[in-house]
């Protein structure tokens, strides 16, 4: 990356020159050719030991594993030795018997829900880290309600259906997409896991849905499309007071090939995250007497954070040393961007763009007639203004609103495929994951994230054969009711 100091300071004025993607523009979209149907085998995995979700984690008490928690040592379970006096009786030739799984892929094995990668999560990162990803603003209302509001919709399944055989894919923007879920756009995943967000995006790659990269990473934008140049990535950017630095960031991502600008309006300040204000939550983490025992708890962690490069990749800030989140928002970002300034976006951008962060329809249907392709109806995971609607009560609104002018992602709380399948159903064309795919990479790297996705895969595979849908299409509103108050 370029090694630039941005600093506090007014708004520089808007240059308007147009930004090109080097591939991929949205005015010369690819034809959309449809995936290979996803692999089918294996679905239905009964989910023993599923946790409901309002599962809560006792956030002490973990234990730590060093050896079972190391990524990349490839060691095997069992060794076998063999006697050098009494050789073993040759046996037919055939072919070597699979690898033993490493310890972490026999333990991401068990994770059947994504609550159990949580719970894995919960036990390899200290308490202060965990909260920075599991916490919400102030009294979590928005957070749990993201997550419990999903119960307030019923699954209608129908008989007599072929469900032989089933597609699960979907294109989002245009490009194809495996399953209809994306990654959504979380900051410090590098804090999580060593080269978290490249872990993350190879996992998103492999299994051939979107990526969406952070502004606030800790891998840079080309480190990222370095390190994951297969799949579909999109950049995640935030209205920045440095609008020349901005406008840099759009075009680094443009040269970097990815392909969707995704820009996040719910930010205008951090919201106030008390989880993280007790902590007293940096990057890296501030030595405290008070945290010492748990850091020492997590060696495997600790570890990895040691051998990383900890900080805002895609800004060089001076003198950053332990940066609060939220006082990197304030000296950065700008409160005072508004509709004006997301239009010269929408044109400086040739490409698909997202608008992330929406609830109110009125300003859906704004965005829609601004020409954005996708409204990301979100609240940002609960972290920003507690009290706001869940994500998916806000859905049927929204999608009313738009009336198909665009695309409508529905972004929070989303943890089973049951709930796909009702965001799907109220009209969204797919779901936008920020925690379960967090979990899965803080329990184990990039074999995490690609945990999470299987347990997705799984459980929308199952569903759709259970509610007689063989196809996303084939998802209607009919096939939801409203537990209370609704026609049951
Ligand atoms: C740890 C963390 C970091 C996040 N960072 C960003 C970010 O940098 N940009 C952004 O637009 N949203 C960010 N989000 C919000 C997510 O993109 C997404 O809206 C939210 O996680 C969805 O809710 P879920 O976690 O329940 O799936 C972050 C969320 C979490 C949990």
């Amino acid at each position: 990356m370029s090694g630039r100091t941005v600093a506090a300071g007014p708004a520089a004025t808007w240059v308007t020159s147009p930004i090109t993607i080097a591939k991929g523009d949205a005015r010369h979209r690819p034809p959309f050719r449809r995936p290979p149907p996803p692999r089918l085998a294996g679905c239905g995995r009964p989910c023993a030991g599923a946790t409901r979700r309002d599962d809560r984690i006792a956030k002490t008490g973990g234990e730590a594993s060093v050896d079972a928690d190391e990524p990349h040592t490839g060691r095997a379970l069992a060794h076998r030795p063999s006697s050098a006096l009494t050789p073993p009786p040759r046996a037919p030739a055939r072919a070597p018997a699979p690898a033993a799984p490493t310890r972490l892929t026999a333990r991401l094995q068990r994770a059947h829900a994504i609550a159990d990668l949580r719970r894995q999560a919960a036990r390899r990162l200290p308490k202060a880290v965990f909260d920075f990803i599991d916490g919400g603003a102030e009294d979590e209302r928005t957070l749990r309600d993201n997550v419990e509001a999903f119960d307030a919709w019923m699954l209608m399944p129908r008989v007599g259906v072929d469900v032989g055989t089933r597609d699960l894919s979907r294109p989002i923007l245009g490009y194809p997409s495996s399953l209809p879920i994306m990654m959504a756009p979380t900051g410090l995943a590098g804090f999580f896991w060593p080269d978290g967000e490249v872990a993350g995006a190879q996992a998103a790659a492999r299994a051939g849905i979107p990526y969406c990269l952070s502004t606030n990473s800790v891998g840079s934008i080309e480190h990222v499309a370095e390190g994951a140049p297969e799949g579909e990535r999109w950049f995640q950017l935030y209205f920045l007071r440095d609008r020349e630095w901005m406008q840099a960031l759009l075009h680094r991502a443009a040269a970097a090939r990815y392909r969707v600008l995704c820009l996040t309006v719910d930010l205008a300040v951090q919201g106030r995250r008390e989880r993280d204000l007790r902590n007293a939550f940096t990057m890296p983490l501030r030595p405290r007497l008070s945290t010492a025992l748990d850091l020492a708890r997590r060696p495997a962690w600790l570890a990895g954070a040691a051998r990383s490069r900890l900080g805002f990749g895609n800004f060089e800030v001076a003198g950053s040393g332990f940066t609060s989140v939220a006082q990197h928002v304030a000296s950065l970002f700008d409160p005072s961007a508004n509709w004006d300034d997301i239009a010269r976006i929408r044109d400086q951008w040739h490409g698909p763009m997202a608008l992330k962060g929406l609830l109110h329809p009125a300003d859906a249907e704004k965005a829609a007639a601004l020409g954005i392709e996708a409204v990301i109806v979100s609240n940002h995971g609960g972290r920003q203004l507690d009290d706001v609607p869940a994500a998916i009560a806000a859905l049927p609104d929204v999608a009313e609103a738009v009336a198909g002018r665009a695309e409508i992602i529905l972004d929070g709380g989303v943890r089973r495929g049951t709930d796909v399948i009702k965001a799907l159903a109220l009209g969204a064309t797919a779901c936008s994951l920020g925690r379960p795919f967090l979990w899965g990479l803080s329990a184990g790297g990039s074999e995490g994230v690609s945990r999470a996705i299987e347990i997705f895969r799984s459980e929308l595979d199952n569903a759709m054969t259970l509610l007689g849908t063989p196809t996303l299409d084939a998802i209607t509103r009919d096939h939801v009711r409203a537990r209370r108050g609704g026609g049951w």
